[in-house]
Parts: C-alpha cells; structure tokens; sequence
C-alpha cells in the first residue's frame, strides 16, 4: 500500500483558516490520533485536536470522506484549523510522527486522483492551468478542459476510429476472396469525417497562446517614446524615461490583461544601426529578436520603415509637427489621448489568436498526440491493404488514449504534476 500524504492545501500561512489533508489508507487512523473518534462522513464537526501526549493542538473542523469516492480516489480527511503559521506546523509535526504518513509532494494528491481514475490527463492539464490562471479568458478556457471538454471530444473521436475498425474487422473476416468489396462506403465517410474534425482541431489555435499571454514588442528608434507608452497601458512606472536617446537598454516585458485578455508588452532598446555603445548595441540585438517572437508588433518609427505587419504608432501627439500620414494610432502617452482605442484593436487581434472564449484548447502535448492519430489516419486510402488499415486504425487509437493519459510515461505525469503546488 502507498504512503497516507498530507499537506497544507490552503494558502500560505498566516492566513485566518488552513486546510489540511490527508489522503490514504492511514487517513482514518491519523485522524482519529488527533481528534479522537472520526465524524460521520462528509459532514464538518467541530473537534479539539490532541497530539501524541494529550497537548492541545487547536479546536478546528474536521471532515471525513470515505474513499473512493473523493478528490483523490482514496480515504481522505480535511482539518480546517486555525490558519496561523505554529498552529499549522504543529499540526504536521503531530501528522508527521505518526507511522506511515509523509508530507505531500507538489501535485501529489492530483497525481494520485489520476492513478485512481478520478480524472484523465487532460483534464488534470485543466486543472493545473486553472490554478495558474490569471485572467477571466485564461479562467473559463482552463475550466471548460477542467470539466471534460477535451477528454470528451477525444472520447468521441477514439470511438468512431472503433467503429472503423469494426468495419475492417468484419471485412477481414469475409476476404478469404481476392475479388471481395472490401470496405462500405460508410467507411470512407466516416473516416473522412473524422479527418477533417481533426484537422480543424489541429489548426485552431494552442491553449498556450492564452496560457502565456499575446506578446506585442514596443519597438522604433531611440527617443520614439516606447518606454513611456509602455508605462502608460501598463499604467506604471515599469520603465525609466529620459530624454536621453538610448535610455532602453533590455528588454523589459510586463504581463496585463485588457478585458481578460492576457498580454506580455515588451519594451525594447531604441533600434538605431550606428552610434551606439556597448550595452546599446546588445540591447539592439535583443529587441531584434523580440520582433521575431512577436505577435504584435506597435512601430513607433517612420512609417513604413518598421516590420511587415506591424501597427503604425504615432506617438506624442500632443507635440506639434509630430505625426504620420498613415497611422493606425494617433496617441500620446504624455495626455492619454488614443490610449483606449489602441488597447480595444489590440484586445480584437489578440482575439484572432486565442482560443475562442469558453472554449477548451488543445495545449501542446495534446496536439502533437492528435497530430499523430491525424497522420495515421490521414495516411488510409481507398484499395490500401486491410491488414494496413487496420493497423493504422489501432496507431490513432494509441495516439488518443496518450492523449488522455491512458498510456503515459513517467516523464509526461513529473512534467505535468510539478506544476502543481504542494497540496493540490
Ligand atoms: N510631449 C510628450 N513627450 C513624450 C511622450 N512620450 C514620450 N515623451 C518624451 O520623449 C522622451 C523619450 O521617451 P522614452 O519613452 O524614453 O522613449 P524611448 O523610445 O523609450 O527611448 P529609448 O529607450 O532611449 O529608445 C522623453 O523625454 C519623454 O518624456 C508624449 O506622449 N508626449
Ligand atoms: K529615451
Ligand atoms: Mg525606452
């Protein structure tokens, strides 16, 4: 049997309740050290608890879970303490001394909900990127993959590619003749069906654009204004301003969210090719290489003279003779004036680039699972052997069940619990 774990699952102390769990098959018997007999299940009780040699630890709620069905799949119990930092430490320590029971790793009881069947690996991914996020979009996005979403529509299509094979099968049964119609019609429908669902899925955006939030590169000459337009969205002093040309010299880069969007602004060293000393000159090549990153790029140069596709910014507006013929925002960061409408265009492109709102996202490791049935199944064609389509029917198969977390390394489960803090 594994170890009973537990953890302070609630923030760090002092804060004015902790929540401390136990998960496994010694929950019961450590409870029941601390706070004499176990309470009904589910069912919060006030209780004094007591260590080892009868101190009294604290008065706190206590709840019971008969295991399996809980948050890990196990026997689990909750203290609801005082949250003061040498009430819950205290209460470790006592945790701590009785046999069997060990501190929790980060992800621990998640990971343990996984092994248990509680939730699959997708929606585990939903989860800790529900606990990571920091905007509304980041928020309903991760809950929807929380809840299934994904899981779900990868359930879906791993039974029709079950269907197919069900076809094959029956055709591999029947093809003792040279000459037989292998495979109905109804066979190539479904599988074209399922080609193009996925393929749509492949290329609509990744859950990490939202995860990580668009990049917009400030960027132009020295003295064009970039750091004080980036202080003003960011509505900070994050970056020194000078009328010194060449005062930027690293790369400065913020998170904000506009409307629940989330973005990085990136403010850069004033993009000059002579002139420049040292420092300068590294800080040129580094806002370079920004602008390769970009998502969006707001130009604050001549017009015309900045990276394809980038907004034209004219800034300083309230300076006479400044200006562009051509500007996709006329604004000053000095007044405010043109502020709002630039932050409106940069919340609708970013929209173009994220996850549509509410909806779940495939992340990274979960599209390159789906690539892999894609090809397998993409690969199928009319008059191709049985025995062939067969096999490759099984491959996306696999490729859906790594998808979920079905078949998953060891690697894969660190990766991903480790996002997770100590306690969840
Ligand atoms: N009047 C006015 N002055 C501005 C405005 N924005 C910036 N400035 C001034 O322009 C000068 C340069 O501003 P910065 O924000 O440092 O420009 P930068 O592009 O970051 O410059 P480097 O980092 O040196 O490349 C400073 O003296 C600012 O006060 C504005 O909207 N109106
Ligand atoms: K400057
Ligand atoms: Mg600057």
């Amino acid at each position: 049997m594994s170890d009973t774990i537990f953890a302070l699952s609630s923030g760090s102390p002092p804060a004015a309740i902790g929540i401390i769990r136990i998960s496994g098959g010694s929950a019961r018997e450590a409870l029941e050290r601390l706070a004499g007999r176990v309470p009904e299940p589910r069912r919060a009780t006030l209780r004094t608890l007591r260590d080892g040699a009868g101190g009294v630890l604290d008065s706190a709620l206590v709840l019971w879970f008969d295991g399996p069905q809980t948050a890990t799949g196990e026997e689990l119990a909750e203290i609801h303490c005082h949250g003061g930092r040498a009430v819950v430490a205290a209460i470790e320590v006592a945790l701590g001394s009785i046999p069997g029971l060990r501190r929790a790793e980060p992800g621990e009881f998640t990971r343990r909900a996984f092994a248990n069947g509680v939730l699959d690996l997708a929606e585990a991914e939903g989860l800790a990127d529900l606990l990571a996020a920091e905007t509304e979009l980041q928020r309903l996005a991760a809950q929807a993959s929380a809840d299934g979403a994904i899981s779900t529509q990868v359930d879906a299509w791993r039974s029709q590619v079950l269907g197919l094979s069900a076809y094959v099968e029956a055709a591999l049964d029947f093809s003792d003749e040279d000459d037989v119609e292998a495979l109905p019609p109804a066979f190539q429908d479904g599988l074209a069906a399922v080609v193009a669902d996925i393929r749509a899925a492949l290329q609509s955006p990744r859950a990490e654009r939202l995860r990580d939030g668009i990049r917009v590169v400030l960027a132009g000459p020295p003295n064009a204004g970039k750091s004080s337009l980036f202080n003003a969205l960011l509505n900070e002093g994050a970056a020194i301003v000078t009328d010194e040309a060449g005062t930027t010299r690293d790369v400065i880069e913020r998170p904000v969210a506009f409307e629940g969007m989330p973005f990085v602004l990136i403010d850069t060293a004033g993009l000059r090719d002579d002139g420049a000393a040292l420092v300068e000159a590294i800080g040129i090549d580094r806002a370079r290489k920004e602008l390769e990153k970009a998502d969006i790029v707001l130009w604050l140069g001549a017009e015309g003279e900045g990276p394809e596709g980038a907004l034209e910014i004219a800034a300083k507006c309230d300076l006479e003779g400044a200006g562009k013929k051509n500007a996709d925002h006329t604004l000053s960061a000095a007044s405010g004036v043109g502020l709002e409408g630039l932050v409106e265009d940069l919340v609708a492109r970013a929209r173009g680039l994220v996850p549509k709102r509410g909806m779940a996202a495939f992340n990274q490791r979960q599209a390159e699972a789906l690539s892999h049935a894609f090809d397998a199944l993409e690969g199928i064609k009319e008059g191709d052997d049985l025995l062939l389509i067969a096999e490759r029917l099984r491959l996306a198969r696999r490729a859906f069940d790594r998808l979920l977390g079905r078949q998953s390394t060891e690697e894969v489960l660190d990766a991903l619990f480790g996002r997770f803090c100590i306690g969840k």
